[in-house]
């Protein structure tokens, strides 16, 4: 998923020194995640938080490319290295880790099936599948689990699977969707960039969720575990799916810390209920990511139904009405004077019919690329039909204008290869509309492609492949 497209963009001698690097990032990873759980088991029972497990398998989710067998391996030593390390007999760590491993096995295995490995958490269903690969890891944890237990514990086969079986299933259901979730390197410093321009509507969700946490505390019992809850459900509306996961892992620690601080009525000692407590806790956790999951895919289609909207299939240019739309924004937005340059390809008709349809279409597309790639990332390019364009070039004076024009002239004289290797060289004519706000009352967009028009007209009367001011 996240990792590997980005590495493909790396020097060749940096992925290879990425690649052996990556099983001795994964194993301190894991290692880190095992004395976390370790580290919390005296905080109480029900306190346990054990996250290696559900980090292990998030990371071979997130990087399925190569070197599959050495995190395997580099997983496994950090399970043992860190049991063996705080005190473990050799046999236990054996038998503790196999089960472990066994669990991520199994719910790897179900997860890469399911069509959630493809679409990450941004499908209503994907929360679904996730579930199904925790039940999966859970059940076959549970199994070498039901072994050790009446060897390591003197308790029951079948106790020792519910507990081992529950326990694992909520501790994936709690971490996994924050790894899956996390942005990869680029979306980091994206969201990093955002968080400066932070919104104050962003402010009120997660304000009242810790507000609903003191108001728990405060009142207590039973019924004090779901307060959060509406909490999370706007979160889960307002925030993506990663902040929204963490939330949601932040409120089932807050919950054992809580249960363990005495706030519920509990019995540390009764297995059972603390295997009620754990899923009871991780299947509410459930609902605001679901919901953050149907969020972002609806936030998905409507950004996919706006890019549908505003820009012409063909080139991928903005289409005549965003075009426009946009020019009369930025036009009452700036005290710069701009240029309006309208585009027509020459004789276009005569490619079509001597080429096909196919062909004139690449040419569209080809034309259209070669003006983008002479203009800056802030000027407004767009079709506004057929073979017909349109350019929107700020802070432009009409000399530089010309000069634009010319570069694009001569650009779009390269010649196009075609299909069969043979190419084709097309001209444009070009007509400029100046727009100075120290001159006067401002034409406005329409007013603009109207003059550029006819200045458009002039270099086609005048022979084409030309331009018009
Ligand atoms: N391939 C293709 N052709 C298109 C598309 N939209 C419009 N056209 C064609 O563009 C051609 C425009 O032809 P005309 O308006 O006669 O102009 P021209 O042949 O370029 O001649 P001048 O503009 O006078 O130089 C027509 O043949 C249209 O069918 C398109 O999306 N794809």
């Amino acid at each position: 998923m996240a990792g590997t497209p980005l590495l493909n963009n790396w020097p060749r001698s940096r992925r290879v020194a990425s690649r052996a690097l990556a099983p001795l990032l994964f194993a301190i990873v894991v290692f880190l995640a095992c004395l976390i759980g370790i580290h919390t088991r005296p905080v109480g029972f029900l306190a346990t938080v054990w996250p290696a497990n559900a980090v292990m398998l998030g990371l071979l989710i997130r990087m399925p490319s190569a070197g599959r067998l050495p995190k395997w391996i580099a997983g496994g030593i950090a399970f043992m290295a860190a049991d063996l390390l705080t005190g473990s007999s050799l046999v236990k760590a054996l038998i503790l880790n196999g089960a472990n491993l066994a669990g991520i096995a199994a719910a790897y295995g179900v997860y890469m099936r399911s069509p959630a490995a493809q679409t990450g958490l941004r499908q209503p269903a994907s929360m679904l599948y996730l579930l199904l690969a925790a039940a999966a890891g859970g059940a076959v944890a549970g199994v070498v689990g039901g072994v050790a237990n009446p060897m390591l514990f003197n308790g029951s086969a079948l106790r020792g699977w519910v507990f081992w079986c529950a326990t694992e299933f909520a501790n994936y259901a709690a971490v996994l969707p924050v790894i899956l979730a996390a942005p990869d390197q680029l979306r980091w410093r994206q969201r990093l960039q955002d968080s400066k321009s932070l919104r104050a509507a962003d402010i009120p969700p997660v304000a009242v969720l810790l507000l609903s946490f003191m108001v728990a505390a405060w009142i207590g019992g039973p019924g004090a575990i779901a307060f959060p809850v509406p909490a999370l459900l706007w979160c889960a509306l307002v925030y993506p799916v990663f902040p929204t996961a963490a939330l949601t892992l932040l409120f089932g620690v807050w919950t054992l810390g809580f249960i363990s601080a005495g706030y519920v009525p509990a019995h540390p000692d009764d297995e059972m209920m603390l295997v009620s407590w754990r899923l009871g806790i991780s299947l509410i956790a459930v609902t605001p990511i679901m919901l953050a999951c149907v969020m972002q895919s609806r936030n998905d289609l409507l950004a996919k139904l706006h890019h549908l909207a505003t820009h012409d299939p063909l080139t991928g240019m903005l289409n005549r009405k965003a075009f426009c739309e946009d020019a009369e924004k930025s036009l009452a937005g700036t005290r710069q004077p701009c240029a309006i340059l309208m585009f027509d390809l020459d004789h276009f008709k005569t490619v079509n019919d001597t080429f096909g349809h196919a062909t004139g279409d690449k040419v569209l597309v080809a034309f259209a690329e070669r003006v983008r790639a002479c203009l800056r990332a802030q000027d407004l390019f767009g079709r506004l039909g057929g073979e017909e364009f349109a350019a929107l070039v700020f802070d432009c004076t009409k000399a530089q204008a010309v000069a634009l024009a010319d570069r694009i002239r001569s650009a779009t004289r390269e010649p196009v290869i075609l299909d069969d290797g043979k190419s084709l060289v097309i001209t444009t004519s070009i007509g400029i509309a100046m727009d100075d706000p120290a001159d006067g009352r401002p034409v406005g967009v329409d007013g603009l492609l109207a003059r550029a028009d006819t200045m458009l007209y002039r270099a086609k009367s005048a022979g084409r492949d030309r331009s018009d001011v």
